[in-house]
């Protein structure tokens, strides 16, 4: 039960994943320490006393670098890479205050968003950009690397990061193969005594943003091909050579990579961190909640307040705001959601954790200017929603 200490009350505080590089190319909307911040801020008009723990928080998607960074005191570190097509794009990768972990979101160098939609072809488009930024990340100095894998251009298994780490993919006549989904038809033979040996000691978190396996009706090429530029015929050809890719794998490395959920996301590139790299793929929202403590965090709070850009049904399915709620609630801690919206079957996550439920705008708004006045919506909901808390406490107190 609540119970208020005079003069120091502790409404611990948010973790919310809206997030500034989605948003940033059209809108500035906030990032989650932004988020955070205005909650703080809508909180102290109510409770000046209060002390605020903010954690930025996400869930391996867009947005993690900056919240992982924002959470451990860390640092963006930029690099010129690989693009999509081949042509240099600037990325980033994210570097912790332990100095030794290393945050990559695979979109920045391999994303969809870097490639205008009359040139998307995923028969071409490479991963090698991902593959230069962990090389980018080994010279920092992690040992510790965690990669968001989604969102990409390409469909090319990994082959390309691979190749940019020192592995060699090869044809019939030992060569090495070119860039893309429609090269690996040609391959033959897999050879990793190139690959750079810091890879060795290293440990490898992989978040992907879909379960889907390699191949098949589910898999990579049929579900997200179409989305990067495939064809229903070039859908067909990617297929068939992930899965020719896989036999390779198999064949040459003794991995059965295909069919472990996760494999198929970013066209690929999920079997290729498994059968190349010492890397496991977890739950995006589960490696942010260890990296950032956040049961030590949230342990000893009052309250806790987390959120995301829309909480509807699909939030349960493993999103930031329902990993925040499970962690609080081990301790017995409160969990209120705010979300800029809600689908009509945001009710559920009422059963996973989240005791209440606010949606920050404060009338029929256009998107646009949602986005705009985000900190601002924000601020006023925290506030309203502390009046509210310091209301239940009022009963409490004159009923003690
Ligand atoms: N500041 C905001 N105000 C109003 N609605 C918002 C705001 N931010 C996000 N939304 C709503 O949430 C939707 C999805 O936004 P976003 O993709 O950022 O969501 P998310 O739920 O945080 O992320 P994801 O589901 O991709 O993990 C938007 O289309 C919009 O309906
Ligand atoms: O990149 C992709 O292919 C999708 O985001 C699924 O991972």
């Amino acid at each position: 039960m609540y119970r208020e200490t005079p003069g120091k009350k502790k409404a611990r505080n948010p973790h919310f994943n809206a997030y500034r590089r989605k948003w940033g190319r059209f809108i500035e909307s906030l990032s989650a320490l932004e988020v955070a911040e205005a909650v703080e801020r809508g909180f102290r008009s109510v409770f000046p006393e209060a002390e605020y723990v903010k954690v930025p928080m996400a869930d391996g998607g867009e947005g993690t670098v900056q919240s992982l960074v924002d959470a451990t005191g860390g640092r963006i570190v930029e690099v010129n890479v690989t693009g999509p097509l081949g042509e240099p794009v600037r990325a980033f990768f994210g570097l912790l205050g332990d100095g030794k972990t290393a945050v990559i979101e695979m979109a920045a160098a391999s994303g969809l968003h870097l490639v205008p939609r009359d040139r998307r072809n995923p028969l071409v488009t490479t991963t090698r950009g991902t593959g230069e930024l962990i090389l980018a990340a080994l010279d920092a100095g992690a040992t510790h690397l965690i990669i968001g894998i989604g969102g990409s251009a390409t469909n090319d298994g990994g082959a390309g990061m691979v190749q940019a780490l020192g592995g060699r993919l090869l044809d019939e006549d030992g060569r090495d193969i070119g860039p893309g989904g429609g090269a690996l038809a040609d391959l033959h033979a897999i050879d990793l005594s190139g690959l750079d040996p810091r890879l060795g000691g290293v440990r490898i978190d992989v978040a992907c943003d879909v379960d889907n396996p390699l191949t098949g009706p589910n898999g990579a090429s049929a579900i997200f091909g179409p989305q990067k530029g495939a064809t229903p015929d070039m859908v067909a050809v990617l297929d068939q050579n992930l899965a020719h890719y896989a036999d390779v794998i198999r064949r040459e490395l003794g991995k059965q990579v295909g069919d472990i959920p996760g494999a198929g996301a970013a066209g690929g590139l999920g079997a290729g961190l498994l059968a190349f790299l010492p890397a496991e793929l977890k739950r995006g929202v589960e490696i942010v909640i260890e990296t950032v403590q956040l049961a030590e965090r949230v342990k000893d709070a009052d309250l806790v307040i987390t959120g995301e850009g829309r909480i509807d049904g699909q939030t349960v399915f493993g999103k930031t705001p329902i990993g925040v709620a499970k962690t609080a609630k081990r301790f017995g801690v409160p969990v209120i959601g705010i979300a800029g919206s809600l689908g009509d079957d945001s009710a559920v996550v009422l059963d996973h954790g989240i005791d209440a439920l606010f949606t920050i705008v404060p009338g029929v708004v256009p998107l646009e200017k949602a986005l705009e006045q985000a900190e601002h919506y924000v601020t006023q909901t925290a506030r309203h929603i502390a009046s509210v808390y310091r209301l239940g406490q009022m009963k409490r107190t004159s009923s003690s």
